[in-house]
């Protein structure tokens, strides 16, 4: 078909999606068919990525695994189109993951992707905001996880209000972030301290194996906190609420 884009990693990079992906990459290889038509088609990757699939997205999610413990739970919180959380699950049999995505016709692709791939005895997706879960406010069930995941959904602070209530005590935090890593974690670590997190380490995942490594924030929920009370509502002389 003209114009069709490969579903296989580019030569290039076939010695890393190996590293990554060892006896899952044809698994690999079936998710990143998927992103790239359906993916595509249903508007949840951009055109423009699809030809950079492997680089951009699948080896730069996979690559956080090595940070994972072995048999954690993991809550991937704003998931898209599964990344990074589906990746994971397609990389790391032994994790139990869950995709949490407020927007339907997401959710309804990630439901489809799931069972095409054959992962839903590891795989479950929730519809939800991440601080509905956190509260089980909303009609959602409250979850928690080991390890809490994120790529491109909220600055460190918006992340760390949202997704430190969804760690276990002692549990995880892991956001992707960028070449802002560094700023973040100085310009919202007191924040976070605030809101029972210890204080955020920057980590390079991959590397030697994937080109720029991926770059990620960890934070251990070290304190809970309960979440901040709602101001109450200025009263005028007479005593009525304004
Ligand atoms: C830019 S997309 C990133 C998707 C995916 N993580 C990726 O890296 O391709 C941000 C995603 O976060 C979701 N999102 C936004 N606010 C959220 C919230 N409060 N809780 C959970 N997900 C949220 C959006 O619906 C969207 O799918």
């Amino acid at each position: 078909m003209p114009g069709a884009v490969s579903a296989t990693p580019p030569p290039e990079l076939a010695t890393a999606a190996r590293t990554l992906f060892g006896d899952r990459l044809s698994l690999a290889v079936a998710y990143a068919g998927l992103l790239v038509t359906d993916g595509v088609v249903r508007g949840l990757i951009g055109p423009r990525e699809a030809p950079r699939i492997w680089d951009r997205h699948l080896l730069n999610c996979a690559a956080v695994a090595e940070r994972i413990p072995l048999g954690s739970t993991v809550l991937d919180v704003g998931s898209g189109a599964g990344l990074p959380g589906l990746v994971l699950a397609v990389a790391r049999p032994d994790l139990s993951v869950t995709l949490v995505e407020p927007l339907a016709r997401r959710t309804a692709f990630l439901v489809e992707a799931v069972a095409q791939l054959d992962l839903a005895a590891s795989v479950q997706v929730v519809r939800g905001r991440a601080e509905e879960i956190a509260s089980g406010g909303g009609g959602v069930e409250p979850l928690t996880g080991d390890v809490v995941t994120a790529r491109a959904v909220a600055p460190l602070d918006r992340l760390a209000r949202w997704c430190l209530p969804l760690a276990v005590p002692g549990g995880r935090l892991v956001a992707l972030k960028g070449a802002s890593a560094v700023e973040e974690v100085a310009e919202h670590a007191a924040i976070v301290d605030r809101l029972g997190g210890g204080r955020p380490e920057v980590h390079h995942c991959g590397a030697g194996v994937v080109e720029p490594p991926t770059t990620v924030i960890e934070i251990a929920r070290e304190r809970v906190v309960a979440p901040a009370r709602p101001k109450p509502a200025k009263r005028s002389r007479g005593g009525r609420r304004r």
